[in-house]
Order: C-alpha cells, then sequence, then structure tokens
C-alpha cells in the first residue's frame, strides 16, 4: 500500500455523504424522518450548507438524466444550485431549522374570550408530487384562565415553519394544532385551512378550481356547537 492509498483510506469517512451522517444519528435515536418531520436537532453546525451542496450534485445527475445540456444551456447551468437553494433555505426549511422562538404569557387577566386570527397566507408543497400547496388559515383560540397567549405574528411564524415542508394538508393543519395546542394549552382551538393544490392544476386531473378544505376542531369547539358557529361565521368575514 503505497502513501498516496493510505491517505485515501483514511479519508473515507470524510467522503461519506452528510446526508448519511445525519440519517444514521436520526435511526440511533429512534427518531422519525418523513417528508413532514423536523430534523434540525440531528444536523450540526456547518453540516447544512454541505447538505445543500450535497442535493446540488444529486439535481446535476437529474438533469443529466433528463437529457438536459446543462454545460452549454446558459438557462439551465446554475439550476441545479439554485433549486437546492430553494429546497433548502426556503420551501423546505422548515424540516432544518429549529422551531421559531415564541414567547409565552401567563393569561394574567383570565381572558375567556373567542380570538381568531387569519386568513394567514400558507405556502407548502404536496409530498407525493413536489407541487406547490397555496393556500390560507385561520385559527380560533379560546382561551382559559391556565393557557398561554404568545403575539400575534407568531401564529404565522409557527404555522410557516410546519407548511414549509413537503406535507398534506391533513397533516399539516394538524401538526399545526398540535404545537399550537401544547404551547397555549387552551380550553378550544380551531383551525381552518383551504388551499389550491397545484398537483392537481397543473398536471394529473387539471382541475384548477377545486380547492381542499379541512378543518381540526378540538375542546371546547369540538362541545359547543354555538362557539364553534361563531368561529365558523366570524372567519368567514375575514
Ligand atoms: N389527501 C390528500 N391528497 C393530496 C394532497 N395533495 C395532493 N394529493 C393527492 O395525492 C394523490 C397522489 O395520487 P397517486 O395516484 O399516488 O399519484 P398520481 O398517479 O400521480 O395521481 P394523479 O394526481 O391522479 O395523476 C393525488 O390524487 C393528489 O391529488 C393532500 O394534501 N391531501
Amino acid at each position: 500500500m503505497n502513501a498516496h492509498t493510505r491517505l485515501a483510506d483514511a479519508e473515507t469517512p470524510l467522503d461519506e455523504p452528510v446526508s448519511t451522517r445525519i440519517r444514521e444519528r436520526i435511526l440511533a435515536a429512534g427518531q422519525r424522518f418523513h417528508a413532514n418531520d423536523n430534523i434540525a436537532s440531528f444536523i450540526e453546525p456547518g453540516e447544512l450548507q454541505q447538505l445543500q451542496q450535497e442535493v446540488e450534485s444529486r439535481l446535476k445527475d437529474v438533469l443529466e438524466s433528463l437529457v438536459i445540456d446543462t454545460r452549454s444551456d446558459h438557462n439551465t447551468q446554475e439550476t441545479a444550485r439554485r433549486v437546492a437553494k430553494m429546497y433548502l433555505q426556503e420551501v423546505f426549511r422548515g424540516r432544518y431549522v429549529a422551531e421559531p422562538p415564541v414567547t409565552e404569557f401567563p393569561n394574567a387577566e383570565h381572558l375567556n374570550e373567542l380570538m381568531i386570527v387569519g386568513p394567514i397566507k400558507v405556502r407548502s408543497a404536496c409530498s407525493h408530487h413536489l407541487c406547490p400547496i397555496i393556500g390560507k388559515l385561520w385559527i380560533g383560540v379560546m382561551p382559559n384562565q391556565h393557557s398561554n397567549l404568545i403575539g400575534l405574528s407568531k401564529y404565522a411564524r409557527l404555522a410557516e415553519w410546519v407548511m414549509s415542508r413537503p406535507q398534506i394538508q391533513e397533516e399539516a393543519i394538524t401538526q399545526v394544532a398540535d404545537l399550537l395546542q401544547n404551547k397555549m394549552n387552551p380550553d378550544g382551538l380551531a383551525i381552518v385551512m383551504e388551499a389550491d393544490h397545484f398537483c392537481m392544476h397543473w398536471r394529473g386531473v387539471k382541475d384548477d378550481t377545486s380547492k381542499m378544505t379541512n378543518s381540526v376542531m378540538r375542546g371546547s369547539f369540538l362541545k359547543d356547537a354555538n362557539l364553534r358557529r361563531e368561529f365558523l361565521s366570524l372567519m368567514n368575514r375575514s
């Protein structure tokens, strides 16, 4: 074995794709890493940049397999880099970064009146085709004296964190509900989402008029039909 071969052998672990290192940590911890899971706690400082480079190189292979001449086509020379950046830093960012900081305030005045936020614009992508999902979200909260209150902007920040992952709408809205439920511990929580799915508009069935609407009702919104009606009627005016 010459010095060059020994050096190459010693370097093998460093040549391992960064995605493999991250995946091994997640598996060792027995955690899930579905498309709509957040894996930020398994990514070490500096690795996100390496992951972006790895995705860029794989996307180059995809363009190669699509028989696109990225060397002479001035429009696609930088496409792999741009798409990798878009996935990691923008549209799927919610998988890779930690939850945004949210200050929780005690409900000092024991407020117990209905509060509605919306429509919050949501942007996501379906996990089946990675096509955009663009829609609106309304959140209703009924606090009690044990609830925490959060700042108005934090509803949008938390929703964005959950939505900027490949999702299906039913699971996305449940993730938003679980997050708010744990943070605020309200008496009742109501969430409605209405969205356009571009996997239906742009391709496939090419139905560009239908939208998907779904709702999650918890606690007092589930038990009290009048409260539910009040939320739905006020929501429809916004
Ligand atoms: N339930 C649910 N389905 C979704 C969502 N987003 C996209 N879909 C659907 O996921 C389905 C995937 O269906 P498949 O039959 O596996 O894939 P496909 O052959 O490409 O389906 P077509 O879209 O009918 O061409 C499609 O019917 C999509 O419309 C979502 O958020 N929730």
